[in-house]
């Protein structure tokens, strides 16, 4: 027995045990007599009393509780099916279905949920019940259908069991052409707006991180909230209203636009049933899918770890969740691709090891890279590093540049975030200047998650190493300023601030002249489309100068070095 117990004589404590006793016709709601047994004890102990029947006629749980507080065992959720029990409880208070009531049908899957109203004498009043309607139902405008209450004596009339399998077959027939059709996840996001700006853009960002991921978005919503809730985030009136969404348009995946702590995105899980992401983990996940290279997946790999280390603290079914898929790049649920060779090995005790094997691996291959730089020297071919948000069209550009029209030496460019992650470098001829080598690199985005950033530190800053950065801005974004923003502000943590750079605002094909105009205007640049060759010849100009200014002012440093030494020879009267 469960529930609020305290306080009851064992008389009443003794006649709540004998419900366990009851069986009622199979498929039936219930009998004549238990409607009037349940009404006599709720008015006695004056507290709601409920039993939970399964479909053969058994009362499996006695709780002297509302529908919400009701015990529940294990119950079969995620499957296309209903739970199997159906609840059926007497309200001493009076009173036909509560909200309450409503949603535990939803939420636990129930077959039914029926409430017995007692009157003043505690004898059974009407008896009101309803059932879930199937997912995806037209015209209906609740997940459920409250159907027309009946006297005590007919609550056995209503065939429960005949509705039950009509609706299971409905779940399971909808289930399958669903499956047919769906080779992506399908995913619900949400994005909190706490009244920032760009809210509306980060929620499409979202949008595009997920297809990146291979995800269907079929819902997608800005949440505002000025302030947030402790463990649901959103709070548990909008993950039911998520659930009841992603009943109805088959959806097992929620991402939310914020990084969502351990315990969080665990409540979450559990009250609404479905598989939950930040973009964190989504933007780790492209990363992992688009890896290449040994560098870029111990890179990945460390993020990832370092991202999910504490989230594993005293975390269960989430723990078997992830390491359950380990897995390869291609392969895998969302959320859950590791970066290559090795399984992401998720036992608590072995992922402090493996962190240190890997920072110790991507410290091997640094200085190996700067034992090869160092030998190479300082050469004099300048070289122009690309920068910028991701999907600006960095890779078409560099591609557009060094005319790699030949497919072998063509840098990948396509419409998806993240999709250079490993320096890629070109030789390109600027005329006026000669060769120089372009390099293009992993693009930038706001709020980059920080394990992100600290893992693929050695490649950012490689940037460094460049000349001039050439700054490729997408003219054509909504949100191009805030974009341009964010990558200054990745530059100045890198220190590289300092260093000259050439604006390129491109894809000003598909860009609004007006807002075009206005972003030259304020921070300068040459308006180009990688795509058409549009501003190209005017983009190289600009190159050339301000490499040639470098060249021209290291050559001064030079001469000046060079007779700083002379003079400090004539001094001491050394030769
Ligand atoms: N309309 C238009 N589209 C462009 C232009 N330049 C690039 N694109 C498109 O923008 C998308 C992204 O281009 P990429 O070159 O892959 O961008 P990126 O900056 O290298 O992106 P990441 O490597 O993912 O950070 C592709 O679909 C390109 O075809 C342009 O001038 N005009
Ligand atoms: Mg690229």
């Amino acid at each position: 027995m469960h529930g609020n117990l305290s306080g009851l004589r064992p008389a009443q404590k003794k006649s709540l045990e004998n419900l366990y006793r009851r069986r009622i016709e199979p498929g039936r709601l219930g009998s004549p007599e238990l409607v009037r047994n349940l009404a006599e004890l709720a008015y006695d102990v004056r507290r709601e009393v409920g039993v939970l029947i399964d479909r053969r006629g058994r009362v499996i749980s006695v709780s002297v509780a509302d529908a919400k507080a009701t015990a529940f065992p294990e119950l079969r959720m995620g499957e296309n099916r209903l739970s199997g029990f159906h609840l059926l409880h007497a309200h001493p208070k009076g009173g036909a279905l509560s909200k309450g009531d409503l949603s535990t049908l939803f939420l636990k899957r129930l077959d039914a949920v029926a409430v017995i109203e007692v009157g003043q004498d505690g004898r059974p009043g009407l008896v009101h019940a309803a059932h879930l309607t199937p997912p995806g139902s037209i015209g209906e405008e609740e997940d459920w259908r409250i159907l027309p209450p009946v006297a005590p004596f007919e609550v056995d009339a209503f065939d429960l069991g005949a509705q039950v399998s009509a609706l299971e077959e409905e779940i399971a027939r909808a289930s399958r052409t669903r499956a047919a059709q769906k080779e992506r996840e399908r995913a619900i996001l949400i994005q909190i707006d706490q009244g920032e700006f760009d809210a509306e853009d980060r929620l499409d960002e979202l949008g595009e991180l997920a297809r990146t991921a291979g995800a269907e978005v079929v819902w997608r919503e800005l949440v505002y909230r000025r302030n947030l809730k402790a463990g649901t985030l959103v709070g548990a009136g909008k993950l039911e209203e998520l659930t009841s969404r992603a009943y109805h348009l088959d959806a097992e995946l929620l991402i939310f636009g914020q990084e969502l702590g351990a315990a969080q995105a665990r409540e979450i899980e559990a009250a609404t049933g479905l598989k939950v992401l930040d973009r964190t983990q989504l933007i780790l996940d492209i990363f992992a899918l688009h890896a290449q290279g040994q560098e870029s997946r111990l890179q990945v790999e460390l993020a990832q770890l370092r991202y999910m280390k504490p989230r594993l603290l005293g975390a269960g079914a989430q723990l078997s969740r992830i390491g359950a898929s380990g897995g390869s790049a291609s392969s895998g649920a969302i959320g859950t691709r590791g970066p290559g060779e090795t399984k992401l090995e998720l036992d608590r005790r072995r992922i402090n090891d493996r962190i240190s094997f890997l920072e110790k691996q991507l410290q091997a291959v640094a200085t190996r890279r700067e034992e090869r730089r160092k030998s190479r020297g300082r050469n004099d071919v300048p070289v122009i590093s690309i920068v910028g948000y991701t999907n600006a069209g960095k890779s078409t550009l560099l591609n557009a540049f060094t005319h790699a029209a030949e497919e072998p030496r063509r840098v990948l460019a396509e419409n998806k975030l993240f999709a250079t992650l490993r320096p890629t470098s070109r030789q390109g001829f600027l005329s006026g200047l000669g060769q120089v080598v372009l390099t293009d690199t992993v693009g930038f985005i706001r709020d980059l998650p920080a394990d992100l950033s600290r893992a693929f530190r050695a490649t950012l800053e490689e940037i460094g190493d460049a000349d001039v950065l050439l700054h490729v801005v997408d003219a054509s974004a909504p949100d191009f300023e805030v974009r341009l923003g964010a990558v200054e502000r990745i530059l100045e943590d890198l220190a590289l601030s300092d260093m000259p750079v050439v604006i390129a605002l491109n894809k000003a094909d598909a860009a609004n002249p007006e807002a075009l105009r206005r972003l030259q205007e304020r921070h300068g640049g040459v308006a180009v489309s990688a795509l058409s060759g549009l501003g190209l010849s005017a983009l190289k100009e600009e190159l050339v100068q301000a490499a040639s200014k470098v060249q021209q002012e290291r050559a001064a440093q030079e001469v000046a070095a060079q007779q700083q030494a002379e003079q400090w020879r004539g001094a001491t009267g050394l030769d």
